[in-house]
């Protein structure tokens, strides 16, 4: 242990000089989530810079892990890591993978800001207000069925691109409303788009929605240490156990599987606790599994009890009949 006298070591001033190379692709989600970390990494004053990498093409498909079906919009950015073109790779955490691949550590989960999904019409409609058999847009088969059950005229209708095509598309009159991610909105500075935001008792959002991954070369430990310092730990055990139950259920990111966690009380070890709410669907909104749980965080091992409580709530939700549901959805 230091005296008194020591200076305060600072985990920064172990980082060594040199800049960090922020890996991240064109679409303007991705540039400001990268912009993002760059600077939150200014605030400890470390120095970044960011790497664009081109979509498309050929390097877009190259498989990383053997498979193509998951990971399409994290797959380019990792490959800049594996290349050394890069030495952080930052992921809307709700687009990653649940498998992670060892070659790289979840180096920081930031703090989560909003993690509701919201309802987009031109005129900032409710649910409610919306006409009879309204078109909305939604490729999310979690967000159909929750729309379905809670208006069973609606005719939910497929949409594609990123946020912004998504949009276009809507008020080129093709949809009456469409639903997104709040916090897809609020990081393009979309603040005054009419919108109505969902209830979580309305609109569970996806396991690691609203939050961000920042994946590292695991052997990387400037990296890993200055990373470290964005991690968040209360958001870090909600995504953990959210994506656990993805993970644990086989769900993949088209499933109709929605889970929050929250954390609260984290300051006072003996106190915190972590509550996850998890749901698993029919498409048509006419199925609905629901399982809570929470447990004491304490003073152990935080992940440890994260993956626990997801796999526990899992473990309810398949004997509920989680899998038929699931496996109808595909
Ligand atoms: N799959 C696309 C995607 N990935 C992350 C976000 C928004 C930000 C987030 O959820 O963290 C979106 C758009 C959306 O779902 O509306």
């Amino acid at each position: 242990m230091p005296g008194p006298t020591s200076p305060v070591s600072r985990p920064s001033d172990s980082i060594s000089a040199g800049e960090l190379r922020i890996a991240t692709r064109e679409s303007p989600l991705a540039m400001w989530q990268a912009r993002h970390v760059a600077a939150r990494l200014a605030e400890h004053g470390i120095a970044t810079q960011l790497v664009p990498l081109l979509s498309g093409g050929d390097t877009d498909l190259r498989p990383i892990d053997g498979t193509r079906q998951v990971g399409l919009f994290t797959k380019r950015i990792q490959q800049a890591l594996v290349d050394n073109e890069a030495d952080v790779a930052v992921h809307s955490l709700k687009d990653l993978p649940t498998q992670l691949d060892e070659r790289f550590a979840l180096a920081a989960v930031p703090p989560r800001e909003v993690v509701a999904d919201c309802l987009v019409s031109p005129a900032g409609k409710t649910l409610a207000e919306l006409p009879h058999r309204a078109r909305v847009g939604t490729g999310s088969t979690r967000r159909m069925a929750q729309l379905k059950s809670l208006r069973d005229d609606l005719v939910v209708m497929p949409i594609r691109g990123n946020v912004q095509t998504r949009l276009a598309k809507l008020h080129a009159g093709e949809f009456d409303a469409i639903v997104l991610a709040e916090a897809g909105l609020l990081r393009l500075e979309m603040d005054d788009l009419p919108r109505v935001r969902f209830s979580l008792d309305e609109m569970l959002p996806a396991p690691g929605q609203g939050a961000l991954g920042i994946e590292v070369r695991s052997d990387d430990e400037t990296a890993l240490v200055a990373l470290k310092l964005l991690d968040d730990l209360a958001t870090r055990l909600a995504v953990v156990a959210e994506r656990t139950v993805l993970a644990a259920l086989h769900g993949g990111c088209l499933a109709p599987i929605a889970a929050h966690g929250i954390v609260e009380s984290l300051a006072d070890q003996a106190a915190g606790r972590l509550t996850l709410t998890a749901v698993v669907m029919s498409t048509d909104g006419t199925k609905r599994l629901q399982e809570t749980a929470s447990c004491n965080l304490g003073a152990t091992d935080g992940e440890a009890v994260a993956v626990q409580l997801g796999t526990s709530v899992a473990e309810k939700l398949r004997a509920a009949g989680a899998e038929e549901l699931i496996q109808a959805a595909r």
